[in-house]
């Protein structure tokens, strides 16, 4: 096990390259975050810990979240049904970009990790109202992170709701195509909250640890993820976890991860452990630019690559 003095000295000299990034603005309440920050946290199959840097801080998830409701909507709805309506290729285009979904026919979004499919994997959150859908991913979130305090961060989802111009044109145009449904401001609504999902590097380590062991939370025993719906999430951890930059990081890192806007990155090395990430200088992919450097130091000197 790693000690927490290693852990310190792989943050100090992750954190040098934080200047060399921003924080997200685009969703103005983001833009409040400290660059400097950088915390890790890991947990083990036994229930033990190493963490460092300022690990109590709280983030919202953004893109974190897409793997959980993924895994949430291929529960409800069963592969064929979600994959009749997203796909499972990486697009090597920004998150958000719309270009690649004139060209595909039908439209679907080519995978659940940009936004264009992610928003199509929250409108398929079962549940009569917004409300009862968003508590039923956030309940899954709860046990996942073994963490009954998790909410959502208000003035974040509001941030977003009231700038998400892009978004709104992304499922507009997926409505139009009949891939999308329902209400736009619904779903919206819903997706800004899942975006808005809030906790620190603790927990977001132990949700990494599930997906690690393949579903199960190895201290109670129990499959909260079917063993075969995390292999897929993990899969697309490795393809599209880091948007456009998920080649690179493959190669370089070699740990089934996702990031989001926010800073956080969730690791999942497989059989061994859960890595919870939080370092808000993103690069110009949108990443955690110390927190990949972290996850470069730690997988080259511990051989963490799965390849
Ligand atoms: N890359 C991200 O983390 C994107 C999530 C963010 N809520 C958005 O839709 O823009």
């Amino acid at each position: 096990m790693l000690s927490s003095e290693e852990l310190k000295r792989f943050v100090n000299e992750a954190k040098k390259v934080a200047k060399d990034g921003e924080v997200a603005t685009y969703i103005p309440e983001l833009g409040k975050a400290n660059p400097n920050d950088l915390a890790i946290a890991i947990y083990y199959p036994d229930g033990s810990f190493v963490s460092a840097g300022e690990v109590h801080k709280k983030f919202t998830l953004q893109s974190i979240s897409k793997v959980i409701s993924l895994a949430l909507v291929l529960m409800d709805r069963g592969y064929d049904y979600v994959f009749e309506r997203v796909g499972m290729e990486p697009t090597g285009d920004p998150f958000n970009s719309i270009a690649k979904l004139e060209t595909m026919v039908p439209a679907k979004p080519l995978n659940p990790m940009i936004n264009a499919g992610a928003l199509v994997v929250t409108s398929m959150i079962k549940g009569d109202t917004v409300e009862e859908r968003f508590q039923r991913l956030l309940n899954f979130i709860k046990e996942l992170s073994d963490d009954d305090t998790v909410e959502f961060n208000e003035s974040v989802a509001q941030s977003e709701f009231e700038t998400a111009h892009l978004n709104r044109a992304l499922c507009y145009f997926l409505k139009q195509h009949s891939i999308i449904t329902e209400d736009i401001e619904q779903l919206m609504d819903l997706y800004t909250k899942q975006c808005a999902i809030e906790m620190n590097c603790l927990d977001l380590a132990k949700i990494g640890l599930v997906f690690a062991m393949d579903g199960v939370n190895p201290l109670t025993g129990k499959q909260i993820i079917p063993r075969e719906i995390a292999r897929i999430c993990k899969t697309f951890m490795v393809t599209c976890g880091m948007y456009n930059a998920s080649g690179e990081f493959a190669i370089k890192v070699g740990i089934p991860a996702k990031s989001g806007v926010a800073g956080g990155i969730m690791g999942a090395v497989p059989g061994k452990y859960g890595i919870g990430i939080f370092g808000p200088a993103l690069d110009d992919k949108g990443n955690s630019i110390a927190g990949i450097k972290l996850l470069h130091l730690l997988s080259k000197n511990y051989k963490l690559s799965i390849f």
